[in-house]
């Protein structure tokens, strides 16, 4: 038997439990699937330990929920989830959990999401499936949906511990260990530095440029976009950016030709928000590498010619969405081939036939807040014509 609603929500991280408590407070009848048996599994089970949000609180609350004026301006990530299970209880939100979506097609002749779950998973029983109906699908399983490993010559024959950045929790295992992190987004910078407060020997593999500030400068930089054009703002972080760290290439650590904000606004991509790695680099503590171009039994040969023996390879490599898995129907081409949206921000959240997404903008919790009020707007709207055309609509 289907069961039937009105807003069909896959993921109940941030951006679906958002867009289900915006939901809820326009009386919308919606269901949060769920694959794990939590809400914001990201935070709860994929995380590091010494993980704190790196934007200032304001920029981090979803919608009608400001964190409490006692939590600090920098909230730990126990303080952050703490704040989403407050949010979840205070918004009715009540996901279906052990929930993995395995596909959602769209049914011309009834004009409906049909979405098929995997419901057993949680129970040992994993071919029990679930049909779930509604008149909009909501997709929200994020940018970081599953973490992403690149193909490595030799990789497969490595004799250490491989893991992803999302698999790792602190540095208590690799005290002693040469530890090489590949990637230096804000994942791999502080993981390094993690190892490193442990008594690892990390090296950090560095393929492109980053920009490299601190919370405050982008605290900054967040105030000064409201008044100033991103260029201006851009040219004022990375001033005092040089002024704190100096020139970086010495260590390996090129800046990019464009902005910080020009990046971030147009790619999604982060500045590098520094937790003390930077420190360590300088003095020698941490080691960054060129790009690795083979791996033999224990030891990674780099682009420089260096080969170096290691213990374990942390790739902290960035995530990948998951969406082409499961969507079928995808009729108004919303998706590109990477499962992510195809429009630009603002117009990133709206697809076909009542198909939408949130939390693809790549600006983080501030996108996911923006995208869910859009969402329920929206939905609310054409929700209130569906209901002219027929009053019985659940
Ligand atoms: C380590 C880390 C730190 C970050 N820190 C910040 C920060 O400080 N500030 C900031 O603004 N942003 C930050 N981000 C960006 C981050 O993406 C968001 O903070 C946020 O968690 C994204 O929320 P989301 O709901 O879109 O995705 P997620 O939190 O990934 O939630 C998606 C949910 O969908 C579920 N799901 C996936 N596929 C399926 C399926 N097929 N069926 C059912 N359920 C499914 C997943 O289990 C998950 O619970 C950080 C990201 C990472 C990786
Ligand atoms: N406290 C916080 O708020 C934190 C926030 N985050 C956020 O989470 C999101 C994900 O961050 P993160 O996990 O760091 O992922 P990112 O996608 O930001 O970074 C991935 C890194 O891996 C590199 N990389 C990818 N493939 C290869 C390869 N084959 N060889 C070498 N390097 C490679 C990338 O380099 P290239 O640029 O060349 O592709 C990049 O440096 C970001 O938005 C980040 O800001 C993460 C950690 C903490
Ligand atoms: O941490 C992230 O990945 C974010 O996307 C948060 C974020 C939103 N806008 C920004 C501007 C500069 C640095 C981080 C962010």
């Amino acid at each position: 038997m289907a069961q039937e609603t009105v807003v069909i929500i896959v993921g109940a991280g941030p951006a679906g439990i958002a867009t289900s408590a915006c939901l809820n407070l326009l009386s919308i009848p919606n269901i949060v699937l769920e694959r794990e048996d939590c809400c914001a599994s990201l935070w709860k089970k994929r995380s590091y330990d010494r993980l704190k949000l790196h934007l200032a609180k304001q920029y981090c609350q979803l919608p009608n929920f400001p964190f409490p004026c006692d939590e600090p301006t920098f909230v730990s990530k126990n303080g952050f989830i703490h704040y989403l299970d407050n949010y979840v209880s205070h918004f009715n939100v009540n996901p279906l959990y052990g929930r993995s979506v395995e596909s959602a097609s769209y049914n011309e002749a009834d004009r409906k999401w049909y979405v098929v779950a995997k419901f057993g998973v949680l129970n040992g029983v994993d071919d029990a499936e679930e049909v779930y109906v509604g008149e909009f699908l909501v997709v929200a399983t994020g940018e970081n949906s599953e973490g992403f490993v690149p193909e490595v010559d030799g990789l497969g024959d490595f004799r250490g511990k491989v893991l992803h950045s999302c698999q790792y929790e602190n540095g208590a295992k690799f005290s002693g260990k040469d530890v090489l992190v590949v990637g230096c987004g804000n994942s791999g910078m502080e993981i390094a530095y993690d190892l490193s407060n442990w008594d690892a020997r990390a090296s950090i593999c560095a393929r492109s440029p980053v920009h490299v500030l601190t919370k405050e400068m982008v605290q900054m930089g967040m105030y000064l976009l409201k008044f100033f054009a991103c260029d201006i703002v851009d040219k004022t972080v990375i001033f005092l950016s040089k002024l704190k760290y100096g020139d970086l290439s010495q260590y390996g650590l090129p800046m990019p030709k464009e902005g910080p904000f020009y990046i971030k606004g147009t790619t999604g991509r982060s500045p590098v928000i520094d937790v003390g790695t930077i420190g360590k680099i300088k003095t020698g503590q941490i080691q960054i590498m060129p790009s690795i171009t083979t791996i033999d039994g224990d030891n990674i040969e780099f682009a420089s010619g260096k080969i170096k023996r290691f213990d374990a390879i942390v790739f902290a490599t960035g995530y990948k969405s998951t969406i082409r898995k499961w969507l079928k129907d995808d009729k108004g081409d919303l998706f590109n081939e990477d499962g992510m949206p195809k429009r630009k921000v603002p117009n990133h959240w709206k697809g076909e036939k009542g198909l939408y997404c949130v939390g693809f903008a790549g600006m983080g919790l501030f996108g996911i807040s923006n995208d869910a009020q859009n969402i329920a707007k929206d939905i609310k709207h054409n929700f209130d014509l569906l209901q002219l055309i027929n009053p019985s609509i659940l």
